[in-house]
Parts: C-alpha cells; sequence; structure tokens
C-alpha cells in the first residue's frame, strides 16, 4: 500500500473529501490546515463553486473562511483522480449508493476514510463494514475517524481531539499524519468497532438527554442518563467485539460527553424537539442537517437482541420516536427486565 505520510514528507499530500456538509467540510479544512491540497465533492454545483471561489460553504459554516488550498468540485472523477487518500463524509444510509459511483474510479491502494457516525439500516453493518463489502477492497486500507468532534468549533479552530482507527496501524499513522494540525490532533487504534460503535451509539444516548432537556428536566437526569448510557453503550460495543477502554476514550465517553452537552448537536437537538412534544415527522421536517441517531436506533436495537444486550435507554428513545412513550415518562433508571435492584 502506498504510505500517504511519505507524501507529506516530501510535500503537500492530495487528499479527496466526498461529501461538503458540516463536517465533510470542516474535515477538508482540518486537512487543508495541516497542509494537505484537498478536492472536496460537493453533490450541488452551486456549493463546489462557492467554496472554490468565495472559501465558504455558507450552508452549512455560516461565518468561516475555508483555506485556499481547498477547493471543491461536483465531479466524482475530477476529485478523486491523484488523490492519495480518500475521506467520505456523507449520511450513513447513502454511503452505499455513494460507492457504488466510485467503486470503478477510486485509485488503487489509497486509504479509504469514514467519517460518518451511523450504521446502515436493512443490514445494521457500521459504514468500515460497508466500504468493504462495496468497494471490496482490503480491510487493511479503511479507517474510521471518530471523537468529540462538534464540526463548528472545530471550523473555528478550536483544540479537539480524535481517534483514527484501522485494522492496519500503519494505515492509521498514515492517514492520522495527514488529519493532526495545530488545533486538531489525531491518536490511533485498531479498534475499529469500538470506535466506530462509539460514535454510533452516542448518538442514541445524546437524543435521551435532549428528550430530558426538552422535558424540562435538569442535571441530575441528564447525568444519569449520560452515566447509565455510558454503561449501555459500553456493554453493547463490547459483546460485538469492542475493546472496553475504547469505550472510555474519545471516541466513547469524550464524545458522548461533548454530544450529549452541546446544542451544536444535531441529534441533542432532535431529542430535544421530541421532548417539547413534537412527533417524528415535525422533528424530521425542522431538521437541516443529518441526525443519525434517528436512523440508528432500529439497527442498534436488532443488533443487540442477537446477542442478548439490554438497552433500556435506547429502547425507550425508540419508544418515543414511534409515539409509545411520552417523553415525560423517559427515564435513566428504567431497566426493559426488571424492576428489581440492578447492580450498578
Ligand atoms: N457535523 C458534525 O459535527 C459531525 C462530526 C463528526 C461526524 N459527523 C458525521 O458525519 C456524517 C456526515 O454528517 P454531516 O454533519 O456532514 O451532515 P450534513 O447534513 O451537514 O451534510 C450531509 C452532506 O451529504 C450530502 N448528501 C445528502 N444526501 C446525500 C446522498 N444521498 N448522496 C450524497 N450526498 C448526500 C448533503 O448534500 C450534505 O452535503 C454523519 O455520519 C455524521 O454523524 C458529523
Ligand atoms: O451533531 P451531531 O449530533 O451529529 O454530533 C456531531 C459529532 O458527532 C460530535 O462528535
Amino acid at each position: 500500500m502506498r504510505l500517504p505520510s511519505s507524501a507529506v514528507e516530501h510535500g503537500a499530500a492530495r487528499v479527496a473529501v466526498l461529501g461538503a456538509g458540516s463536517w465533510g467540510t470542516t474535515f477538508a479544512k482540518v486537512l487543508a490546515d495541516g497542509g494537505a491540497d484537498v478536492l472536496i465533492w460537493a453533490r450541488r454545483r452551486e456549493v463546489a463553486h462557492e467554496i472554490t471561489e468565495t472559501h465558504r460553504n455558507s450552508g452549512y459554516l455560516p461565518g468561516i473562511n475555508l483555506p485556499p488550498n481547498l477547493r471543491g468540485h461536483d465531479s466524482l472523477e475530477h476529485v478523486l483522480a491523484g488523490a492519495e487518500q480518500v475521506y467520505l463524509s456523507v449520511p450513513s444510509q447513502s454511503l452505499r449508493s455513494n460507492l457504488a459511483s466510485i467503486r470503478d474510479i477510486l485509485p488503487p491502494e489509497v486509504p479509504v476514510v469514514s467519517l460518518m457516525k451511523g450504521v446502515e439500516r436493512g443490514t445494521g453493518l457500521r459504514m468500515s463494514e460497508v466500504i468493504e463489502q462495496e468497494l471490496g477492497i482490503d480491510r487493511d486500507r479503511i479507517a474510521a475517524v471518530s471523537g468529540p468532534n462538534l464540526a463548528l468549533e472545530i471550523a473555528k479552530r478550536e483544540p479537539t481531539a480524535a481517534v483514527v482507527a484501522s485494522a492496519s496501524h500503519e494505515t492509521a499513522v498514515a492517514v492520522a499524519t495527514v488529519a493532526s494540525n495545530d488545533y486538531f490532533r489525531s491518536f490511533v487504534n485498531t479498534d475499529v468497532i469500538g470506535t466506530e460503535f462509539g460514535g454510533v451509539l452516542k448518538n442514541l444516548i445524546a437524543v435521551a438527554v435532549g428528550i430530558a432537556d426538552g422535558v424540562g428536566y435538569g442535571e441530575n437526569t441528564k447525568a444519569s442518563i449520560i452515566t447509565r448510557g455510558l454503561v449501555e453503550l459500553s456493554a453493547f460495543a463490547v459483546a460485538f467485539g469492542a475493546r472496553p477502554e475504547t469505550m472510555i476514550g474519545l471516541a466513547g465517553l469524550g464524545d458522548l460527553i461533548a454530544t450529549c452537552e452541546s446544542p451544536l448537536s444535531r441529534n441533542n437537538t432532535a431529542g430535544r424537539l421530541l421532548g417539547q412534544g413534537y412527533g417524528f415527522e415535525q422533528v424530521i421536517a425542522q431538521m437541516n442537517q443529518t441526525a443519525e441517531g434517528l436512523a440508528s436506533v432500529g439497527p442498534i436495537l436488532e443488533l443487540a437482541a442477537t446477542r442478548g444486550v439490554s438497552m433500556p435507554i435506547v429502547a425507550q428513545v425508540a419508544r418515543v420516536l414511534e409515539g409509545t412513550l411520552d417523553p415525560r415518562e423517559l427515564a435513566p433508571h428504567l431497566a426493559t427486565d426488571s424492576d428489581e435492584p440492578q447492580p450498578e
């Protein structure tokens, strides 16, 4: 495999980012601010044009100036040609169809990096699994980035850390080398399962915290949901092969704190609207950005059932979404299987 870190040593790495929403654009800025020569693919020509000509993506990152070494284009062929690393940041449910469009034009051997935090409805597959399946590439070429990474804060250069996970340590290091700068530090690990599931599951707990917020409950309720949520997400991820320590790292606890505490979080916002009494369809209509948690609830509960993992908080979120549980009834102490006192 080509190791792009060498490209950094000898000059700017040429990287491609697919998806020009808030995270794709912010991550492209992270890469560009780290010295890479970045081309970002936008579905809409006017967005690509705005990025290149005015160094803005005003629909997603209002008030943020983008660097000149970040340019936009609406042609996948153009963006991928010559890329040494490829980053993917489209909504999780659209990943598979987007991969079908790049399968034949992906440069050989280059790392493919998921920036996404969802699982695929219908299959329950993590994004790296969808990439492996749809592109037919070796898993050593695939990496996933996750962590406490609220886009707008990072776009403003607020210091942040993330973790790059790959089955191949070399790939993780190559990606982390390019995806680091003076305000964004990438750590590495080889626990792809834990890193990806951390990003997916914290979204669901953030919806629950948002619901509690919307109802008007205070800090005790939210802290209880976050703490019990960490137990729940760790039990789930470990049952699927994650390392326990990953779940208390940046991609687990770190992201859980950021997403549950921030009004910038779309998942938290969606939960708050539910807690205020809006129905699922009304919430969807009010969201103009992707809240991955809403689509992940079903597949996560299906996966949990296959391994006998109890997920009381996520199950309650599902019931609020389907309208069978009053948001005021959501409670962090409820267990799905027993009313008897449980060990913490
Ligand atoms: N925004 C964040 O703070 C943040 C941080 C970390 C990870 N993420 C993850 O990044 C991923 C992308 O989220 P985002 O925040 O950029 O979402 P977004 O809603 O801001 O942008 C999504 C982008 O995908 C495009 N898109 C929509 N449907 C598409 C389709 N069918 N095919 C191709 N492109 C399509 C949209 O036009 C838009 O450019 C999600 O999995 C999210 O969980 C987001
Ligand atoms: O806005 P959210 O809820 O998708 O969260 C954004 C990031 O995942 C936070 O790390």
